[in-house]
């Protein structure tokens, strides 16, 4: 039989027993995009659409074991990373991605959950903007997270673009800073470096309907997932955030209807 390859994505992120975000939100969006999910696990959760009941961290060595399997093997186009709730795994995560040269990082610095619940450590965050930004290719953090990362506040578009380009002087990778949670809903605001040195980053807004809809768990998780798909298939990052942006909204406007909290969106709408 004639063989084929797909790209890989690998999603390094936490698991969502309810299925909607997470590393399960992850491999659902990478398989609609018809690629080929890989995951390495940094902490199981008991939650559902309503909380989070329970979080068993990996211990860094077994997450280390996970993505050098991977690499060693069928090495990943581009890189999710999600939930990593201590410093030592961000810090054995970011040791890992160099020695393996890892392209195309997508981080979404996720740190309270839709539900209320926090997701990281209050040490945690340091090791985060240290070690794991300064090896994105972009990261993808909501209002609140934006704020935490550049300690300045957002009230406006005008501030959302802000604090985009603030990220990008301080981290030097690409932000997009995304305007969920009423202050910009729907609309997201990426900032890049720019090419010429001493140029203030480039803006460039997403502008996507808004889906009136309770139903917006794993939502930042499935974003970065299918922005990694779009750099895997070698789009450029506009072009991926674009393409995401219209995937998710398409799974957010197909009006799945599941759980008795914020629920999931429909990961496999075009099918
Ligand atoms: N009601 C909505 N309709 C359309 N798009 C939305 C809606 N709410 C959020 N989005 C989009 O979903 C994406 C994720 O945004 P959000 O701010 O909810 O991220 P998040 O809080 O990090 O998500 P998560 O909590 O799942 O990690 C963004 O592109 C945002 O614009
Ligand atoms: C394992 C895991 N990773 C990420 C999130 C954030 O997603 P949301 O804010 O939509 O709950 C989550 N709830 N669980």
């Amino acid at each position: 039989m004639q063989t084929k390859t797909i790209p890989a994505v690998l999603s390094i992120a936490g698991s969502d027993s309810s299925g909607g975000a997470g590393i399960q939100a992850d491999i659902k969006t990478i398989a609609a995009h018809r690629l080929f999910a890989e995951t390495a696990i940094t902490a199981l959760t008991a939650q559902n659409t309503t909380g989070v009941r329970a979080v068993q961290e990996a211990t860094p060595e077994f997450v280390a074991q996970q993505i050098d399997a991977v690499f060693e093997d069928i090495p990943p186009a581009a890189v999710k990373i999600g939930m990593v709730s201590s410093a030592t795994i961000i810090e054995t995560i970011a040791e890992r991605l160099k020695y393996w040269s890892a392209a195309n990082i997508v981080v979404d610095p996720v740190m309270v959950a839709t539900s209320g619940a926090r997701l990281i450590s209050e040490d945690a965050v340091e090791a985060l903007t240290e070690r794991l930004l300064p090896l994105a290719t972009v990261i993808t953090p909501n209002v609140m997270e934006a704020e935490a990362l550049s300690g300045m506040s957002i009230e406006s578009s005008r501030d959302q673009a802000l604090v985009a380009q603030a990220l990008v002087e301080r981290f030097g990778c690409a932000a997009l800073v995304k305007g969920g949670h009423n202050v910009n809903d729907a609309n997201d605001v990426l900032a890049e470096p720019s090419p010429g040195a001493g140029d203030a980053p480039e803006v460039t807004w997403f502008r996507h309907e808004r889906v009136v809809t309770e139903n917006t768990h794993g939502t930042g998780c499935t974003l970065s997932s299918a922005i990694a798909c779009g750099l895997a298939q070698g789009r450029t990052l506009p072009e991926a955030i674009d393409q995401a942006k219209t995937y998710l909204t398409g799974a957010l406007a197909a009006g799945l209807g599941l759980g008795h909290g914020s629920g999931p969106v429909d990961h496999m709408w075009a099918y």
